[in-house]
């Protein structure tokens, strides 16, 4: 446990977490447009937008290329959080729109990578699709991947996509929340990082509660935490017959978040909410399904055939409609969506700081308990 511990404080956190306290101020802008940007442009206002202005000593002199990207990181100064990520976002979303009135030579699937480094954002069919990529840790979710997710569905918000779909690479959907980010104590110590945490959960929820288009989870594997309570702000719930649905709250010593306490009983009633949320209860594809959760379960083997063309033929409806349809049905609790989402971050804020909790993360990391 000593080496553990040791680890733990050993990790301290490089990077403030988004919506931590950022300078407001200045004047730059991204001023070039998607087709002119470089993927350096993009890594420079993707670095802007979730870490905030430059934060990292200057590279040595011989060190030319990191040297380099330091300067132009520099070069964006001190922009305050929101016109860095409506910057961004600006960026990404010139992608589509570009690459449509160029029609020599344009990718069938429009690559949107701009700078993302957790995640894989692609165009194809009116379909934009957001893939969680660190499959060696079952998708688990770092704090860049929340941060890239928020900026990438505020992108798909803006792109000429009829759809949008978050799926998993690999064989687990995620793993849910990444329990290093519980290990990365920064300089201000737990409660700073509970409180920063708690904007970041918040701001992540949020952005699937506002999210405007007919949004799809392809669940391809197993889901673990946040990455199943979020399924239900979606508007439709594919999974493979491999899936298994898991929110091990209490085995934590945390609390639901994502919206679940209130959309779990909606959708599937108390008492088989309460099984899953309050005793952890792990479901099959088949029962999550019969509860409400999952829209339709296909066999692993034709999963992927199978749903792409179910979607694609749906991309093909009106769109307006399609978004239309979606917001009409948001609009009724929005509201009440957010209210839940700012109460539920604040408590597991406190969570965070238990006893209980602490115990869990170390227990997962020194015995390497499986759940
Ligand atoms: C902003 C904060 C919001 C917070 C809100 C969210 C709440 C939650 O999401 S709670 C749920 C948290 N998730 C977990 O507790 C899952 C923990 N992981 C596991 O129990 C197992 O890894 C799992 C059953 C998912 C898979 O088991 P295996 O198939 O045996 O694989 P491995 O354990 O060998 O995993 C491979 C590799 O990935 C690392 N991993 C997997 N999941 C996580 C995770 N959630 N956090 C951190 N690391 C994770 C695992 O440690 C392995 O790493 P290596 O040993 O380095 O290969």
């Amino acid at each position: 446990m000593a080496g553990v511990t040791g680890r733990l404080i050993r990790c301290w956190c490089r990077r403030a977490v988004w919506g931590s306290l950022k300078v407001p101020a200045l004047h730059l802008h991204v001023s070039k447009t998607a087709m002119e940007a470089s993927q350096e442009d993009f890594e420079n206002a993707m670095n802007q937008a979730t870490e905030g202005s430059c934060n990292t000593p200057r590279p040595g002199v011989f060190d030319l290329i990191n040297k380099a990207k330091w300067e132009a990181w520099n070069a964006l100064g001190n922009l305050p959080k929101e016109t860095a990520r409506q910057n961004y976002v600006d960026l990404v979303s010139g992608l589509s729109s570009s690459s449509d009135s160029s029609s020599q030579g344009k990718p069938e699937a429009d690559q949107k990578q701009a700078g993302y480094k957790t995640v894989v954002m692609t165009s194809e069919d009116s379909i934009t699709k957001i893939m969680l990529n660190r499959p060696a840790k079952k998708n688990a979710l770092t704090e860049q991947m929340y941060q890239e997710i928020i900026l990438a569905l505020e992108a798909a918000s803006k792109d000429d996509s009829a759809i949008t779909v978050l799926t998993g690479n690999g064989d687990y959907y995620s793993s849910g929340n990444d329990l290093t980010n519980f290990t990365n104590i920064p300089p201000d110590g737990v409660e700073a990082k509970a409180k920063n945490s708690a904007i970041l959960l918040r701001d992540f929820v949020g952005s699937f509660i506002d999210f405007p288009k007919p949004l799809v989870a392809v669940v391809n594997g197993p889901a673990v935490g946040i990455s199943v309570t979020i399924l239900g702000l979606f508007d439709l719930v594919y999974a493979t017959d491999r899936a298994t649905f898991h929110t091990p709250f209490s085995h934590l010593g945390q609390t639901p978040e994502g919206c679940s306490s209130y959309t779990f009983p909606k959708i599937m009633g108390p008492a088989k909410a309460a099984e899953m949320l309050i005793f952890g209860k792990k479901l099959t594809a088949g029962e999550a399904c019969a509860q409400g959760l999952v829209t339709e379960v296909f066999p692993d083997s034709t999963f992927q055939k199978e749903v792409w063309t179910r979607l694609k033929a749906y991309s093909k409806l009106p769109q307006n409609a399609l978004r239309i349809s979606k917001q009409i049905i948001r609009s009724q609790e929005k509201e009440k969506l957010h209210a839940i989402n700012a109460k539920e971050s604040s408590i597991l804020q406190e969570r965070w700081l238990s006893s209980e909790c602490m115990n869990a993360i170390m227990n997962f990391f020194s015995q390497k308990a499986k759940l």
